[in-house]
């Protein structure tokens, strides 16, 4: 499996393509990693060093790939925190040239926007690039909650509202591909204290998935269960499966990083529960 993930790129630490790339490759998959930022560390620390890079050079180093040849065999194209609108066109001028070469292809967007502690945290444009022009490009698009809620214009604080943003969602992605969602850190009034949910949208059908809500706060985790749903999606064809292996990953992941009190993800540390998560968690139709 060989898989272009377009995102950022941090020196110290697990966010971006250095959260998303070493799953994948622990899995089996090829990854082919533009970089859209080079940071010093994520932006959650308040304080960062390092550069935006320019949609040209995003563009430069999809040419360069392309020119080996290389883009029918790409299954997919991953993106994540673009850094800048300009970089975003970019990304979606990636996603129409592998299309080209493998019409087969997914393009997976994640929409990072921000979340419900920070708020917004990219820069201006981006959110609305997310909504009208990343999105209506997505066969896959992973938002958490506030990006569901922000990316849609509706609040979501029942499952059944959940749904209803989901499928509005759905509504405005690629028709031509699966419009498959997750939702990540789903918190409902049907939602017990002690858990946190995923809920996994494709064909008509919902699913969810819980599991315990742990006391941490940590950068990278949807970076990482963005590329592990991606990657179990292509693998299976199923949605529900996807979310059982990825889900069931991430909350290894961030037990074993909760235990060893890291403000960083185990990503390297913790790698087992990436190809055999310590503990299973089964979907169910909701
Ligand atoms: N405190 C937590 N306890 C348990 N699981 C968590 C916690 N924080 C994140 N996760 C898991 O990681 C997933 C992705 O994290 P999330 O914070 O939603 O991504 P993002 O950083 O994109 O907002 C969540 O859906 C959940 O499965
Ligand atoms: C550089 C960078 N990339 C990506 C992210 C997204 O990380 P997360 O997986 O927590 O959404 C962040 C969040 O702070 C970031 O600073
Ligand atoms: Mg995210």
């Amino acid at each position: 499996m060989n898989i272009l993930s377009i995102q950022s790129s941090v020196a110290y630490g697990h966010v971006g393509n250095s959260s998303a790339a070493f799953p994948l490759q622990r899995l089996g998959a090829e990854v082919w990693a533009v970089n859209t930022v080079q940071f010093s560390n994520h932006t959650g620390y308040g304080a960062w060093r390092g550069q935006v890079f320019g949609a040209d050079l995003v563009r430069d180093l999809v040419h360069g790939i392309a020119e080996r040849g290389v883009l029918p065999g790409c299954d997919a194209v991953l993106s994540g925190y673009m850094g800048d609108a300009a970089i975003g066109e970019a990304i979606l001028d990636a996603v129409a040239e592998v299309r080209v070469a493998n019409p087969n292809a997914l393009y997976c967007c994640d929409p990072v926007i921000g979340d419900v502690g920070r708020g917004v945290f990219v820069r201006p444009g981006i959110p609305e690039f997310m909504r009208d022009r990343a999105v209506p490009e997505a066969d896959l698009a992973t938002p958490n909650q506030f990006e569901l809620e922000w990316l849609t214009g509706r609040a979501v604080t029942t499952l059944a509202e959940a749904r209803d943003a989901v499928a509005a969602l759905q509504s405005g992605m690629r028709a031509e591909g699966p419009r498959c969602v997750l939702v990540t850190s789903l918190h409902t009034a049907e939602t017990p204290a002690d858990s946190i949910e995923l809920l996994a949208a494709e064909g008509g059908g919902f699913w969810r998935l819980r599991t315990p809500l742990l006391p941490i706060s940590v950068n990278g985790a949807g970076d990482a269960i963005a590329a592990l749903f991606l990657f179990h999606r292509l693998r299976t064809g199923s949605a529900a499966a996807a979310m059982e292996a990825a889900g069931s990953s991430i909350h290894g992941l961030l037990r074993r990083t909760a235990e060893a009190g890291s403000r960083e993800i185990l990503t390297v540390a913790a790698q087992e529960e990436f190809v055999a998560p310590g503990t299973r968690f089964a979907a169910e139709p909701c």
